[in-house]
């Protein structure tokens, strides 16, 4: 096969990006799997196709899978990407708002400039039968067993499931432990993305995500929604906050329960190429 695609990266959160517009998506899961290997393959720790849109409200789909092959709901680095793909490739203008479906439903993004783009990412779901996580009803805490530890989490979905905890040493070695073990952890039955964030002051967080099906990455769009809405939900950040991950800072701002969250930060070209796969 010769499968043309484009490498973006969100903050270092890095995409194989595949046009779907003419063409229905090529791939199984073990030739997702063949690219995502980062010394025989590509490299990436998203593959995302840009696709026709299912519902018509929305002008393209995107479909994501993880570098192990699995699908994932949501991803907010690469929804950026997608809307500065969108408009390298005629679809999308500077300062257009539009409306892209995700495989959890519509979000809407609105490019600033060209590879600066502004998401609404909708409104994060804590109820924890959607996330879905086990748990007697919703709380801003829930005490978890994790390998022995009990540990204090935050969890919720942003289309996707994700657990947050609260440290105050993000250099710390047992999360390199505890990250796999949330991920897979037996209360969330889809698995999850384990975020640690470090509270810097209600302004600003540095985190550091395990993301489910792809491991430590640079940088979780939706990871940062999460660990600003973990906080925000227990009033120890402000409305607007600068997440700082490993490969970059983001700007996410919300006001609460009931709002939609919106997340601002870059969308970067690295390459085109042609997969022989
Ligand atoms: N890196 C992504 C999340 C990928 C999601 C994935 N790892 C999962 O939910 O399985 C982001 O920027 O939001």
């Amino acid at each position: 096969m010769k499968l043309p695609f484009s490498k973006m990266h969100g903050i270092g959160n890095d995409f194989v990006m595949v046009d779907c517009r003419q063409r229905a998506f090529p791939l199984n899961e073990e030739q997702i799997r063949a690219i995502a290997d980062r010394h025989m393959g590509v490299g990436f720790d998203q593959l995302i196709s840009i696709e026709p849109p299912r519902d018509a409200s929305c002008a393209f789909y995107y479909g994501i899978w993880n570098a192990d092959g699995t699908p994932s709901g949501q991803c907010g680095n690469g929804v950026r990407c997608v809307a500065a793909w969108l408009h390298r490739a005629g679809e999308l203008a500077i300062g257009d708002m539009v409306r892209l479906e995700s495989p959890s439903g519509p979000v809407t993004v609105r490019l600033s400039g060209p590879t600066e783009v502004t998401v609404d990412m909708g409104v994060p779901i804590l109820a924890p039968e959607h996330i879905p996580f086990r748990a007697d009803g919703q709380a801003d805490r829930y005490s978890m067993d994790v390998g022995g530890d009990v540990l204090e989490i935050g969890a919720l979905s942003m289309g996707n499931p994700h657990a947050v905890l609260e440290v105050t040493d993000l250099q710390a070695p047992s999360l390199y432990r505890v990250g796999p073990m949330l991920t897979s952890h037996e209360r969330f039955p889809d698995g999850a993305n384990a975020g640690f964030v470090q509270k810097i002051d209600r302004g600003q967080l540095r985190l550091r995500v395990h993301e489910r099906g792809s491991g430590w990455t640079l940088a979780c769009g939706t990871g940062a929604c999460a660990a600003m809405a973990v906080l925000r939900l227990r009033d120890e950040v402000d409305e607007k906050v600068q997440v700082t991950l490993p490969g970059g800072t983001l700007t996410i701002e919300w006001a609460g329960p009931g709002q939609t969250l919106w997340m601002t930060g870059p969308a970067t070209f690295v390459f085109e190429g042609e997969w022989l796969g």
